[in-house]
Order: C-alpha cells, then sequence, then structure tokens
C-alpha cells in the first residue's frame, strides 16, 4: 500500500489510465466501429442504451440531493438539463430517441424498454443506487468515465455514416452534442475529484470507484453480446419468447 498520497497531477493521471478498460474497446463497439455491426446488434444497442440515458438525470438528481453545496447543485443541475431539455431546448432524451428512429426503431419501443435486458438494467440501476447510497463527492466523481467519451463519440460520428448508410442523418445529433457537454462535465468532475482525494485512502478508493462505473459500462456490452451476437438471450434454452421482467420494480 502506498504511504505518500500522490500530487494531484499523478491523481489525475491515475484517473485517466483507467481509460485503458472504456468500453470502446469491448468487442461489441469495437464491430459497431469497424462496419461489422448487424442493424438488429445497432437496434439492440440504441434500445438498450436507451434505459442509461434515461437513469442519467435520476443519478444526478440523487447526487444532488445528498450535496449541501450551493455552487456544486448550481453547476449539477446543467446535467440534468442537458437531459431532460428547457423551455426552447431539446435535450438528450429527445435527441437519443431521434436516434431510435433514425436506426428504426419506435419511439414506445425505447420508451416502453420492451427491449432492454435484465443485464444491462441491473448494470443501470447498480449505477443510480451507488449515487444515492454514496457521499456526494464519490458519486459525483464516478461521471468520470466521461474522460474518455468524447472520443467515442467522435469515432461514432466519424465512422457510422460510412459504415451504415441506412442510418437517417439526424441520429446522429446526440453524439455531436454530447462532445461538448462531456468536456465541460469532466473538467467540473477532475476539479471534484483533486480537491477531495487528497489522503491515499480517498485516492485509491476513487480508482475503485472509476472501475466499478467502467465495469457497469463493460457489463451492459457483455449482456448485449449475449443477445444480439451469440444470440443467447435470457431463457432462450426455454422460450423464443422475451419472458424478461420489463418495468422499475425498485
Ligand atoms: O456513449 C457513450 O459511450 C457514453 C458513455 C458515458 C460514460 O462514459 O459514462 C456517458 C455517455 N455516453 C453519455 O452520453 C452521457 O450523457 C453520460 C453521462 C454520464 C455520467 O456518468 O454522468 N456518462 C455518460
Amino acid at each position: 500500500m502506498q504511504t505518500a498520497p500522490m500530487t494531484p497531477e499523478q491523481f489525475e493521471q491515475a484517473l485517466r489510465d483507467k481509460g485503458a478498460y472504456y468500453h470502446i474497446y469491448h468487442p461489441y463497439h469495437v464491430a459497431m466501429h469497424n462496419g461489422q455491426a448487424t442493424r438488429e446488434q445497432i437496434q439492440g444497442w440504441v434500445a438498450n442504451r436507451f434505459y442509461y440515458q434515461v437513469n442519467i438525470p435520476l443519478k444526478d438528481a440523487a447526487i444532488m440531493a445528498n450535496c449541501p453545496d450551493p455552487d456544486t447543485r448550481r453547476k449539477w443541475v446543467q446535467r440534468i438539463l442537458d437531459h431532460d431539455g428547457y423551455q426552447g431546448a431539446e435535450g438528450g432524451i429527445e435527441a437519443w430517441l431521434r436516434l431510435g428512429e433514425a436506426v428504426g426503431l419506435k419511439r414506445e419501443e425505447l420508451i416502453s424498454h420492451q427491449h432492454v435486458l435484465p443485464g444491462v438494467r441491473f448494470a443501470v440501476d447498480a449505477y443510480v443506487n451507488f449515487a444515492r447510497r454514496t457521499i456526494w463527492q464519490e458519486a459525483a466523481c464516478s461521471s468520470l468515465t466521461e474522460l474518455f467519451a468524447p472520443q467515442i463519440h467522435q469515432k461514432r460520428l466519424d465512422t457510422w455514416p460510412g459504415h451504415y448508410p441506412w442510418i437517417e442523418a439526424e441520429g446522429y445529433d446526440y453524439f455531436r452534442r454530447r462532445l461538448n457537454e462531456a468536456r465541460r462535465d469532466v473538467e467540473h468532475g477532475l476539479t471534484l475529484a483533486k480537491t477531495f482525494c487528497t489522503t491515499v485512502e480517498r485516492q485509491q478508493r476513487m480508482l475503485e470507484i472509476l472501475q466499478f462505473k467502467l465495469d457497469i459500462l463493460w457489463t451492459m456490452l457483455d449482456a448485449m453480446t449475449m443477445a444480439y451476437e451469440l444470440h443467447r438471450k435470457p431463457y432462450h434454452s426455454v422460450t423464443d419468447k422475451d419472458a424478461w421482467h420489463t418495468t422499475r420494480l425498485v
């Protein structure tokens, strides 16, 4: 065990080094970027990721509910507005619904969560529940996988239109808007992390939390691989039906 804490710069570098485990390297994402994904795989990803999208504002509201600092809340509330929109401005959730339509899904299919696999649901719920239960500084910094997100959004913008001409162009708005939003979020998140994590214990725990968040993103894609690549959806050995639960129970 390290005895002296890392300097803020070293700690930031240690957080950035976690990018080696980002879901950009998951074979499911690699296939989507290389043009090897089927229509079913793209649609499955968009429908399942919608569950992540609608839960992000719940997660951010939980962080705010636990945060007594008005300055932080004033900044943090922007994340909720980014996704939910506000008068005169469409939010990210609406943009994702349009991505769904652009890949040939009906809005109702996304909104009903009928395609959301149990493994994806459990992973996303774990993120929201973590934010509800832990101290706000830790929950806030768990969003730092966004350090690596602009690269993945840019990669989709660069590769998908060429590989998948059947996807309608307006579907790409979501990825484009996240390029700047994620960079701004990361700036705030990194400042919080470096201010809060000044001891060895806090630094090590925050690195573990970032790994937990990386595990959530990776596990979501594992569930999608089983369903849309290996054709082993839950209960595949007993029925062709999507028998799993489709509503929020907790
Ligand atoms: O498409 C992606 O690969 C990706 C990844 C992540 C991430 O790294 O958590 C987010 C997003 N997108 C995203 O669009 C988004 O709004 C977002 C919010 C958060 C967060 O943890 O608060 N992560 C992400």
